[in-house]
């Protein structure tokens, strides 16, 4: 593929909004598309999409639009909707039939009814089309406000990572070339699911010693299942692996921390759910996170309980009994 010029952006939240204007700073030609009228005409008229970035008013221009079609045939495709849409995503842009540049998987997360990666979503959907994954530490919040952040950007061919990598950077976004696109989705769709138990520890006022050892003990979830898939060790310690847990196993600042945060206090996940509120994929996730362990033949408790919790109700006190009452494991191989 030649140099990236002109870059469609699917998806007008939070992530969305700041990877367009990540774009634009690196100097793309960005087209935004966006599902809310309302969100298209904000970014148009005020350049500020206050519903999922508030407060943020960007010296960019960006031209939003409600039509894929306008989106669909730009030299790169960013999908950043949610997890759980992209098959739907996917299939609307088949429908345009002008999609030609590689689809970068942006979710983080794995398909629900089918226990798929994104990225065979994509290839089932979209057949040779070239697919990227972006994933590493990086909240929408502080890209869109020009802070420091680095991600993976992970394709089949070191070609199309790396002039993925040069059409999105910035003195501002540093984005890391990988051609590991299996285990560049398995960091941000499990640390979901382990933010929310940290997030539920900190809540219940559990110590930072449990928040500690839960993510070591969710990192080592993360690594048997990525490792047991193929991952490369690299990706799995990397941005989109370890980077991206720390990240959000210890801010408030991410959805899902903050959802176990109420986990922690008292609330029953339905509640939560039900009332709706903000994104948290790791609710969406834990269950067929667990799944797709089981199929892999490793043991992920933090996942199960978080699912237990998600699924069942499960109350903090008798998730954190369930899983200090497990039989005694070794730390290293060999014992
Ligand atoms: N917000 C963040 O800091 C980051 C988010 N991500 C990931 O990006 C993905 C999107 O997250 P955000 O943009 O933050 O979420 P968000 O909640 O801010 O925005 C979601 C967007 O998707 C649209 N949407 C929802 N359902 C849709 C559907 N059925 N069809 C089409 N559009 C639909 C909404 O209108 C909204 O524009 C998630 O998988 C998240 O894990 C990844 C890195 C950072
Ligand atoms: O993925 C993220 C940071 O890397 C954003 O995390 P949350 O979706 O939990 O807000």
């Amino acid at each position: 593929m030649g140099a990236i010029k002109t870059v469609g952006v699917i998806g007008g939240g939070a992530w969305g909004t700041a990877l367009a204007l990540t774009a634009a700073r690196a100097g793309r030609e960005v087209r935004l598309w966006a599902r809310d009228p309302g969100t298209v005409s904000d970014i148009r008229s005020k350049r500020q999409n206050p519903r999922y970035l508030p407060k943020i008013t960007f010296d960019e221009e960006l031209a939003a639009t409600g039509s894929l079609d306008e989106v669909a045939d730009a030299d790169a495709l960013l999908l950043v909707t949610p997890a759980q849409t992209t098959r739907a995503m996917l299939a609307a842009l088949k429908k345009t039939g002008k999609v030609r540049g590689p689809v970068v998987l942006c979710a983080k997360g794995i398909e629900q009814s089918s226990g798929k990666l994104l990225s065979k979503v994509l290839a089932e959907e979209l057949p040779g089309v070239e697919p990227g994954v972006l994933s590493g530490p990086s909240f929408a919040d502080d890209v869109a406000r020009g802070l420091p952040t680095a991600v993976t950007v992970a394709a089949n061919s070191a070609k199309t990572a790396l002039s993925l990598c040069e059409a999105l950077q910035s003195p501002c976004f540093r984005p890391y070339a990988s051609i590991d696109i299996l285990g560049t989705q398995i960091g941000g769709a499990l640390k979901n699911v382990l933010a929310i138990a940290c997030g539920a520890v900190v809540g219940r006022k559990l110590g930072a010693s449990a928040q500690a050892a839960l993510t070591a003990r969710g990192f080592a979830e993360l690594s048997r299942l990525g490792t047991a898939m193929g991952a490369q060790g690299e990706t799995l310690t990397g941005l989109s692996g370890l980077g991206d847990l720390v990240l959000t196993c210890s801010s408030s600042q991410s959805r899902n921390f903050s959802f176990g945060l109420r986990l922690g206090e008292g609330f029953m996940a339905s509640e939560l759910i039900s009332a709706g509120g903000k994104l948290a994929e790791g609710a969406y996730s834990a269950r067929v996170a667990v799944k797709l362990a089981r199929k892999h033949d490793v043991e992920v408790p933090i996942c199960e309980t978080v699912a237990k919790m998600i699924d069942e109700d499960l109350t903090i006190d008798d998730a954190l009994n369930t899983l200090m009452a497990r039989p005694l494991k070794s730390e290293t191989a060999g014992l």
